[in-house]
């Protein structure tokens, strides 16, 4: 298999009556759901709010978005509201060219709606996405760090190919940044939700997305670029669900030495190197996509700790102690072991219910085998590949851990 080809379609639901709708089993295009595509559901979803760090609003580089309390910077702008967030109206035209149409979605650090381009080169007008950043100083700053590297993105891959959403241009509109990008059908969360909640989607769909994700991976690293916030609702696929492209790049960060902070990364796709302070480099991302195909193929989060103690604990579950050389080097392990590297479990007291500290010795790793059973009609090789692939890319030590060139070889994804 060409591991660069582009997609043909594929149903992504496990049953068809798991996915409410047979026309998910057939392979042509109406995969869909056809009439009234959701809207965003990301700004209601409770679930997502649990996913950030301790933190509440998560955790953006460079203090983006992180429980700041937005002053608008403006007043008088009448347009936003008091968090700072652009109050569109439909029909509106951006820039003498986007009417906005729809509602894409909603994240701390933006409002993403759909527009219609009205000035494209081909005269037809075409559906864009327009991330409309908050209007405040910190999130300018930042919006426009994300466009350097989105611009660095799509400049090296003129042909489309490499699976990040595609930047197309930039304007500054009632003093709010505006990226435009092509406009993709929903996210990963939304289509888990909708196809896969409680039991995950098909293999095959995972195999497709995992690929897809490497590839992109793949062109990061040539760019020599961190996304740093990878998880399903950072995931875009089309309406045919057969092309998945990464975005949000408001996190991302070219690799090298870069601040060491334990919140960087949604909590449950963090990678253990971040929580125990070591310099961190492209391995974290391949954690975080590691963890995403694991809850892609069974509908559950991997590793759904509260905290980054409790994250910790589920890590060495899964996989055993960590390596001391490992946690000599780490600027936050003694907030998690005690002197002699022995783990520190933070739990509450059932009685004063103030936080206490166990020791926990002697964690016995699991067998993955126990966690992916494969469902009906799985093909037993390409589960048993699945599996080998999570093992090795949930190596605790971001040095063993697979590697982007390693993962796009692997049988999982070539399928030999
Ligand atoms: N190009 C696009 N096409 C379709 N939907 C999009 C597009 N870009 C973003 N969205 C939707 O808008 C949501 C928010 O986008 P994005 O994550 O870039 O914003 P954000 O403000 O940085 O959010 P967060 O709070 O998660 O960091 C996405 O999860 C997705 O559902």
């Amino acid at each position: 298999m060409d591991v660069y080809a582009p997609e043909s379609s594929f149903s992504v639901g496990k049953s068809p009556l798991q996915d409410g709708n047979t026309c998910l089993q057939s392979t042509t295009e109406t995969v869909g759901l056809g009439e009234g595509s959701p809207k965003s559901e990301r700004s209601n979803d409770m679930f997502r709010d649990d996913i950030f760090g301790e933190s509440p609003a998560g955790v953006r580089k460079s203090g983006k978005g992180d429980s700041i309390t937005v002053e608008n910077s403006d007043l008088n702008d009448n347009w936003d509201d008091a968090e700072g967030y652009y109050g569109y109206r439909f029909g509106e035209i951006l820039e003498g060219r986007y009417e906005i149409i729809a509602s894409h979605g909603k994240g701390v650090f933006s409002t993403v709606v759909r527009a219609k381009d009205l000035k494209t080169k081909s005269g037809d007008p075409e559906e864009v996405a327009i991330k409309i950043i908050r209007n405040n100083e910190t999130m300018y700053k930042a919006g426009l760090e994300e466009l350097v590297i989105l611009k660095k993105l799509v400049g090296a891959d003129p042909e489309n190919r490499r699976h990040c959403v595609r930047f197309l241009s930039t304007f500054k509109y009632r003093n709010h940044l505006c990226l435009v990008f092509e406009s993709l059908h929903m996210n990963l969360r939304e289509v888990l939700k909708k196809f896969g909640r409680n039991i995950g989607l098909k293999l095959t769909a995972v195999r497709a997305y995992a690929k897809q994700l490497f590839i992109a991976l793949k062109h990061l690293k040539n760019c020599g670029v961190l996304h740093c916030d990878i998880k399903p609702d950072n995931m875009l696929v089309n309406e045919a669900k057969n092309v998945l492209k990464l975005c949000d790049f408001g996190n991302a960060m070219f690799a090298g030495k870069n601040e060491i902070t334990p919140y960087l990364v949604s909590r449950f796709y963090r990678a253990p190197e971040i929580i125990l302070g070591l310099t961190y480099d492209h391995p974290l991302d391949i954690w975080s996509v590691g963890c995403c195909l694991y809850e892609l193929y069974t509908g559950k989060v991997l590793f759904p700790g509260p905290t980054n103690n409790d994250m910790l604990r589920l890590h060495m579950e899964l996989k055993g102690p960590f390596p001391k050389k490992m946690l000599r080097k780490g600027a936050f392990t003694d907030q998690h072991f005690d002197q002699d590297l022995n783990f520190l479990s933070t739990e509450e007291d059932p009685v004063t219910k103030k936080a206490i500290k166990r020791l926990i010795v002697n964690i016995k790793p699991k067998d993955f085998g126990t966690l992916i059973t494969g469902s009906p009609g799985d093909d037993p090789k390409m589960v048993a590949n699945f599996k080998d692939l999570m093992e090795k890319v949930f190596f605790l030590d971001p040095e063993k851990r697979l590697n982007v060139s390693q993962a796009l070889s692997h049988p999982f994804i070539t399928g030999k």
